[in-house]
């Protein structure tokens, strides 16, 4: 095999041959990827074992050799037709044999010579060859001097493109003569395809052959520029880049200087993904994607920078989009109910009502439900379970105290320490937009120089607004319309009209006895044992116990106290279990005091005996029904009235209605006309610590200033409710529920209510009723009839 380094230049031997000592029969080897030109210098490495034997036979006799171009670089066995016939007569100056087997050598063309036969096959080629000529040039005329010139031009330029050393050649051309031993090295070193080259060997004219060689030399200097010029495109291009990498180092140094550290890329890239998870509406994503750019603009260390963040946590983990998929299968709602709260029908069905609504018309706006009662009666498991039944989320807020606008709106984010309203930060916090939104104590709204919170709730409960309620701090609108909203109230005098107006008001009333055993023993009880870690079967509170414990230990319309006393019994049989006590425990009746000590109330204490001028009201207050009792004592004096126990204006002018009453009427009641002028009367409503208001209490205090009066004894058994006229008729009260609960926790077995009130004994629960005897009266008159104790019976 034979390989050439293009790159060593071939040295010019000037030194002339005589051509006709060389012999016509010579060992032939053909030659891959070049054509040997005469007076070429040409190192070659020889591998093939026929190109081995033709050198060896070469070196054996005068060292001449024939070379030939293969048609076919890639024949390793080239026939006499696969080489071209024309070929170069070459002369080995150097050969060495390497430890392979390979021999290099270092020939040098002698002159052209064409095959003129194959001879007979030896382990080589042997050929018989005639050599051929150059056509004899007499002159270089001018147009060959030009065109050497040209050549040789071309030949630095090129060397120069290639970024070689042009100096020795450039001499070495410039001494060249004949333009076609010029033609020939300029030739070999060109880097030809060996078609072209071949051909150039065969053209026997020097001039022509300079000629082709010119025009080769000027696709070249374009290829080379070309290349050369690609090769500066990839210089620049990696200049470039090192540019841009270092820019790019000098702004990181820019940035960290500017506390725009890595950290923070991360940081805002971080934002731009949340904001886009948020799905928010498009108007805020632009606010969002605004408050991003001026984070990213300023120095991540900066107050400012904090305030954004914070405000970007909270817009994006608001949830514009997010809501949970309704339930509504009505059946399974009512199970959920009915297994959470005992009695509570009328609210129940209202409820059924109110998600069978929801089924048929699911876009129905949002309606807002108000329980309002006393506290422990369920207003906040009710919710729960409503929640629970539409598999929805539970939100709960207590708006008791609340004054400042800014806690429902939220702050400007202007304010230190701003904070979105409690609405919204609800929301955040459960993470869908349409919980079940409870709002606790709406009655105890208050208001004052801070604003009106009552109006920002307005906003966020009406349908009609709250698309697009607007809170300080997000200060874009987020829509609350999916949101149902539950409140919660103990009565509802004390919520501002605007917002009662839009509500619709279910009453929940406290439970009776009865009620509240069943409760306890279903609810309460298991409840208890389950936190204490106690089971069931280990403890059994009786039913007289039980009794005891709702009517001796607690006196309330709702069920924490009794829920808070089984806990107690619940923790004290832990102790003695954890202690190592065995065996079953039985709370009864006896054993209650060993539990929770001394009974509490004793309900019948209050109104042992009748008495004159002692009289049973009932008054309802936030915590249910309860007997208020009036006294009139008269003494000596001037007529004048007072009247005390921390009574409110409407009471007080119930006071002075109802003395006016009885004044008017004083010889149909039978009053001494002097007792006016002559007595001075004073009404008094104790407890005189509690603040008690309301025109209910008219017939009870008209009642007990005639029994002070007259001397005549009321029945300690009757309690009664109305207002009174100053003609003595007797007007409709409220809470006639809670005040017979009251009342039936008191031990009073009649009650006097007015007439008009008669209605809502329907409400009443039936064991109320079984118990207590209401007496409907018009006027003043018909109370009396009941109200005093016959003397005979007496
Ligand atoms: N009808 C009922 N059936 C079963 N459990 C009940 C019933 N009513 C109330 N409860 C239980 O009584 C406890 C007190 O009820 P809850 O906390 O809902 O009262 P509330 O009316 O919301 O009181 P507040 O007005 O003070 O918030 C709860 O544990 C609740 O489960």
């Amino acid at each position: 095999m034979a390989e050439t380094d293009m790159d060593d230049l071939i040295e010019i031997i000037e030194k002339e041959t005589d051509i006709s000592e060389i012999p016509t029969s010579l060992p032939m080897m053909p030659v891959r990827d070049v054509v040997v030109f005469t007076d070429m210098l040409i190192p070659l490495f020889v591998g093939r074992d026929k190109s081995i034997k033709a050198v060896e036979a070469a070196a054996d006799t005068d060292r001449y050799l024939f070379m030939c171009a293969q048609k076919v670089a890639d024949d390793e066995n080239p026939g006499k037709d696969d080489v071209y016939q024309l070929g170069t007569v070459g002369r080995i100056q150097k050969m060495l044999k390497l430890p392979d087997g390979r021999i290099k050598a270092l020939i040098q063309g002698i002159t052209k010579a064409r095959v003129v036969k194959f001879k007979k096959q030896k382990p080589w080629f042997q050929v018989e060859v005639e050599m051929v000529e150059d056509k004899e040039i007499d002159t270089v005329d001018i147009e060959i001097e030009a065109l050497m010139r040209n050549v040789r031009d071309s030949s630095e330029k090129i060397l120069a493109l290639r970024g070689e050393v042009s100096g020795d050649v450039g001499m070495i051309l410039e001494q060249i003569e004949s333009p076609g031993k010029l033609a020939d090295l300029v030739a070999s070193n060109l880097r030809l395809k060996v078609e072209d080259a071949q051909n150039l060997l065969e053209t026997v004219d020097p001039a022509q052959r300079l000629l082709r060689v010119n025009d080769l030399l000027a696709r070249e200097v374009e290829l080379s520029a070309v290349q050369a010029k690609i090769q500066t495109n990839v210089k620049d291009e990696i200049s470039k880049t090192q540019r841009d990498y270092y820019l790019r180092e000098q702004v990181k140094a820019i940035h960290r200087e500017l506390g725009d550290n890595d950290e923070k890329i991360a940081e805002v890239n971080d934002y731009s993904q949340k904001i886009k998870k948020a799905k928010m509406p498009e108007k805020c994503h632009k606010e969002a994607l605004k408050q991003l750019k001026r984070l990213d603009q300023m120095h991540s260390d900066s107050s400012e920078a904090s305030i954004i963040r914070t405000y970007l946590d909270c817009i994006v983990e608001m949830p514009w989009s997010k809501s949970t998929k309704d339930f509504l299968d009505i059946q399974k709602a009512a199970q959920v109910l009915e297994r959470d709260h005992h009695g509570l029908e009328k609210v129940k069905e209202r409820i059924l009502e109110y998600l069978s609504v929801r089924k048929l018309n699911p876009s129905m706006k949002g309606q807002i439900i108000c329980f309002s009662g006393p506290p422990g009666v369920g207003k906040t498991s009710l919710g729960q379970a409503i929640a629970k039944a539409m598999k929805r989320k539970f939100v709960r807020i207590s708006l008791g105290g609340i004054r400042d606008e800014a806690e429902i709106r939220g702050h400007r984010r202007t304010y230190i320490g701003a904070m979105p309203g409690r609405i919204l930060q609800g929301l955040r916090q459960c993470g869908t937009n349409n919980p079940v939104f409870m709002l606790d104590e709406i009655d105890k709204l208050g208001s004052d120089f801070r604003g009106d919170p009552s109006s920002a709730l307005l906003e966020a409960l009406d349908p009609e607004q709250n698309t697009e309620f607007s809170d300080h701090y997000l200060n874009m609108p987020f829509d609350l319309s999916k949101v149902l909203f539950v409140l919660t109230a103990n009565v509802t005098d004390t919520i501002p009209s605007a917002l009662l107006d839009r509500m619709e008001v279910i009453e929940i009333s406290g439970y009776t006895r009865e009620e509240k055993a069943v409760i306890a023993e279903r609810h309460l009880f298991p409840r208890q044992l389950r936190e204490n870690g106690l089971i069931r079967r280990s403890i059994t509170v009786t039913s007289g116990a039980m009794d005891t414990l709702i009517s001796q230990y607690t006196m309330e319309a709702g069920l924490r106290n009794l829920e808070r006393k089984l806990g107690a019994i619940c923790r004290k049989i832990a102790r003695k279990i954890a202690e190592g006590q065995k065996g079953k425990f039985q709370v009864t009746k006896a054993t209650l005091q060993k539990y929770l000590g001394p009974p509490v109330f004793q309900p019948e204490l209050d109104q042992e005996e009748s008495q004159v001028g002692l009289v049973t009201g009932l008054a309802w207050t936030e915590v249910g029904g309860e007997p208020l009792y009036i006294e009139v004592s008269l003494c000596h004096g001037k007529g004048e009235l007072t009247v005390t126990g921390q009574i409110g204006d409407v009471m007080q002018e119930s006071a002075r209605a109802a003395f006016t009453c009885i004044k008017a009427d004083m010889d149909i009641l039978g009053i001494d006309k002097d007792a006016f002028e002559t007595k001075d009367i004073h009404i008094h409503v104790p407890a005189g610590a509690i603040p008690k208001d309301g025109p209910s209490a008219g017939i009870a205090m008209a009642t007990a200033l005639i029994s002070a009066f007259t001397g005549k004894v009321v029945n300690n058994k009757v309690a009664m409710t109305g207002e009174i006229t100053l003609r003595g008729r007797v007007l409709p009260i409220g809470g006639l529920k809670e005040k017979a609960l009251g009342a039936l926790r008191a031990g009073i077995k009649t009650i006097v209510i007015p007439e008009k009130n008669k209605k809502d004994l329907h409400d009443l629960p039936a064991g109320v009723k079984r118990k207590i005897k209401f007496i409907p009266v018009r006027d003043l008159a018909q109370v009396l009839e009941v109200a005093f104790v016959d003397r005979d019976q007496d």
